[in-house]
């Protein structure tokens, strides 16, 4: 089973990510990112795209799809956290979107990345 991210991993992957559009869970170690695409189809296919890597890695987003839009949370269940499998499918997500569309992002709908890089005094 993967290891829940150290500090030092957190700084340096979570930060990246943090500026390509991902945001922290409220009240989870997860991370979300809210896609949107031009249309229906370019949503479904990026998802159906995704899907080949989850699989392929045994790694699966929790997603919901309303339309053009795909609102996106990682975290690996097995650690209840955020391990290295989340940093590759969340990279593997931003470079399949915009290598097929026109897609952006929502920047209004999580609390900054920033806040998962502290050790959370809750372990
Ligand atoms: C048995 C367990 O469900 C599998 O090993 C995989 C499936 N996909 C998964 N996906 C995520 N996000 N976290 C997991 O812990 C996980 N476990």
């Amino acid at each position: 089973m993967a290891d829940l991210l150290t500090r030092e991993e957190r700084q340096e992957h979570l930060i990246p990510l943090g500026e390509a559009g991902w945001g922290a869970v409220p009240d989870r170690d997860a991370i979300r990112k809210v896609y949107i695409f031009p249309n229906f189809i370019e949503a479904w296919g990026w998802m159906s795209r995704v899907a080949i890597w989850c699989e392929k890695w045994n790694h699966h987003p929790e997603w919901r799809n309303v339309y053009r839009t795909v609102d996106v949370t990682l975290a690996t269940h097995d650690a209840d956290g955020l391990t290295s499998l989340d940093i590759k499918l969340a990279r593997k997500m931003d470079a399949l979107a915009s290598a097929s569309t026109a897609a952006r992002y929502q920047s209004d709908i999580s609390e900054p990345i920033a806040c998962l890089c502290e050790p959370d005094p809750r372990r």
